[in-house]
């Protein structure tokens, strides 16, 4: 630990929240975070609360290590927020130690379950979901997501969003849970026709919890000391928030027993490669699966994973997608984009679409005239800049040493080459921040700059880290997003259909920020509001 502490890093700014005031309540995300990287490079030491040391790491070794090292679990904050939100048993809390014990299914305890035996149940619950979110099942989702991006268009119609100036997260957020429904979990949820309550509720549940403060912060600090069951307990309060989450957990519940019911109905014992038949039990095999009252648990881990935020990312594009006013960000990219997007018809190929692709930084294989690479093109690299959990919390199980890809000269003077550090210490994966290394993303790491992913040769230089263009957004490992594939398709279904239909510009006296709390990013204006107000025309008049 004492090395640890004479890790070079900034200088806490209170007693109380050490630097982590700078670090997440900041009127722009990374504001401090990024200085310091460039100050102390990709791994240094930063004051938590009461003095805890915790290092952020995103030096590509060390971040592998930590990724894929099974000394390295959630933190016992966020597996607590994990319990509360999604109930026992989520393949996200499942990373955790103490979920080991904790999670899996009472009716069959681990030594009586022959896979969970042979791994842990982070690994067998992965097992279960995992092969549904393989390419080619992800493929057959595309005329579900087609046909609610459909309804998307109809509903900003419906609501009279063209010519008008309108916060469309609402909107973007109902359809993401539509696609869930239908794609995912086979039963209409019912968003955009506006006549189910689960993403209002979910909305409500998401805004509650995304607010970076003081307060918050010593929440987060001392969660991780309070008993299991007395945070158990706290839930049960009758308090605004808690009531929400109560809620959000009947309806929840109640969809799951609907789900598994209809599912049970039409299987009638046989097998087909729904997601859900792919976690259920069977008569034939009952310590294989989760049981029925689980599913719930994993609707509420899908449709958190799968909103919030693919829908923050989703929002941070579009405006670059129909094009900002901003036009020191994007002054071609309106005309380029839409050419792009108006010269395919009939069935698209989402993926030979590089305008579309270099948005969200897809690598595709340019034809040999490429006509729109010598447009100066600035769309957002919305998935390199704007990560939507820009930060992965991580805390060692037990004692190891952490490799590092260049040395670091310790405050004494020293040059080390590896840190041993103790069961217990703290560790931040900064994602963001990775994204922004010049020795990896070059000189304009910092830069919005989508024509880098057209060029021929691969923007990231150094180990791929991520599953997807190199990029950690999906984070890597074995907690590395398991919809990642889901979500790239859907971003590319609704922008193509946004972008086909409408001209979207943010109004010119509102600047969006991305502040990051909770770990995931949260769009604000500048007078705090969570939401995107942006300006919605008919592509043509
Ligand atoms: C742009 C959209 C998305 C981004 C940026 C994203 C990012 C991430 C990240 C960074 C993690 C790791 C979190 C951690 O361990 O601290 C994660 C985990 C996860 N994601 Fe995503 N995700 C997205 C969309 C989705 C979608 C659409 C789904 C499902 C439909 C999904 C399902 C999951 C699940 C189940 C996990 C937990 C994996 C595990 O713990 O083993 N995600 N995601």
């Amino acid at each position: 630990r004492r090395l640890i502490n004479s890790i070079p890093g900034p200088k806490p700014t209170s007693w109380m929240y050490g630097s982590l005031v700078d670090l997440f309540i900041t009127n722009e995300y990374g504001e401090n975070e990024f200085k310091w990287q460039d100050t102390y490079g990709p791994v240094y030491t930063l004051k938590g609360c009461f003095g805890e040391t915790r290092l952020m790491i995103s030096d590509p070794a060390t971040v592998k290590f930590v990724l894929n090292s099974p000394a390295f679990v959630s933190g016992a904050t966020q597996q607590k927020a994990a319990n509360a939100l999604f109930g026992y048993g989520s393949v996200f809390m499942a990373q955790g130690t103490s979920a080991l014990q904790s999670v899996m299914v009472p009716s069959s305890p681990p030594s009586q379950h022959p896979r969970i035996a042979s791994g842990t149940t982070h690994k067998y619950l992965r097992g279960l979901m995992n092969p549904w979110f393989s390419a080619k099942n992800v493929r057959s989702t595309l005329p579900i997501m087609q046909e609610v991006a459909h309804k998307l268009v109809e509903h900003w119609e419906h609501m009279g969003f063209p010519g008008s100036t309108v916060d469309v997260t609402r909107s973007m957020g109902d359809a993401a849970i539509d696609i869930v429904g239908d794609a995912i979990f086979e039963h209409p949820f019912n968003g955009l026709s506006g006549k189910g309550n689960l993403s209002k509720t979910q909305r409500g549940l998401v805004n509650s919890m995304s607010s970076a403060s003081r307060s918050a912060l010593l929440t987060d600090f001392c969660l991780k000391y309070i008993p299991d069951f007395v945070f158990g307990l706290a839930v049960t309060l009758p308090l605004p928030g808690t009531q929400m989450l109560r809620d959000y957990h009947r309806m929840t519940d109640e969809l799951g027993s609907t789900i598994v019911r209809q599912k049970r109905d039409t299987l009638h014992g046989a097998k087909d490669d729904a997601f859900v038949t792919g976690l259920l039990r069977t008569e034939d095999d009952p310590y294989n699966g989760v049981p029925d009252e689980q599913i719930a648990v994993h609707l509420r881990t899908i449709l958190f994973a799968g909103e919030d935020t693919t829908v923050r990312l989703r929002v941070s594009e579009a405006p670059s997608a129909g094009c900002s006013t901003n036009s020191q960000r994007c002054p071609n990219t309106k005309k380029s984009l839409r050419e792009e997007i108006d010269q395919v018809s009939g069935d698209i190929d989402y993926d030979s679409l590089p305008l579309l692709n270099a948005i969200i930084n897809v690598r595709v294989s340019l034809p040999s005239h490429n006509p729109l690479t010598d447009v100066d093109c600035m769309l957002q690299e919305a998935l390199r800049i704007y990560p939507a959990l820009p930060m992965a919390e991580r805390v060692a199980a037990e004692d190891c040493v952490l490799p590092l890809s260049q040395p670091i000269t310790t405050k004494s003077g020293e040059e080390i080459t590896h840190i041993p550090i103790q069961k217990g210490q703290y560790v931040y994966v900064a994602i963001g921040s990775y994204h922004r290394l010049r020795s990896i993303w070059g000189e304009d790491a910092a830069e919005f700059k989508p024509s880098r992913w057209l060029e021929s040769e691969q923007p990231c230089k150094g180990t791929a880290l991520g599953p997807y263009a190199s990029l950690l957004t999906f984070l890597a490992g074995h907690g590395v997003c398991l919809g990642w594939r889901f979500a790239v398709q859907e971003i590319q279904v609704l922008v193509v259909e946004i972008v086909r239909n409408f001209v979207l510009s943010l109004p010119a006296d509102n600047t969006v920020r991305a502040q990051c709390f909770g770990l995931t990013l949260v769009p604000k204006t500048a007078d705090g509001v969570q939401h995107i107000p942006l300006h919605v025309e008919h592509v043509h008049g």
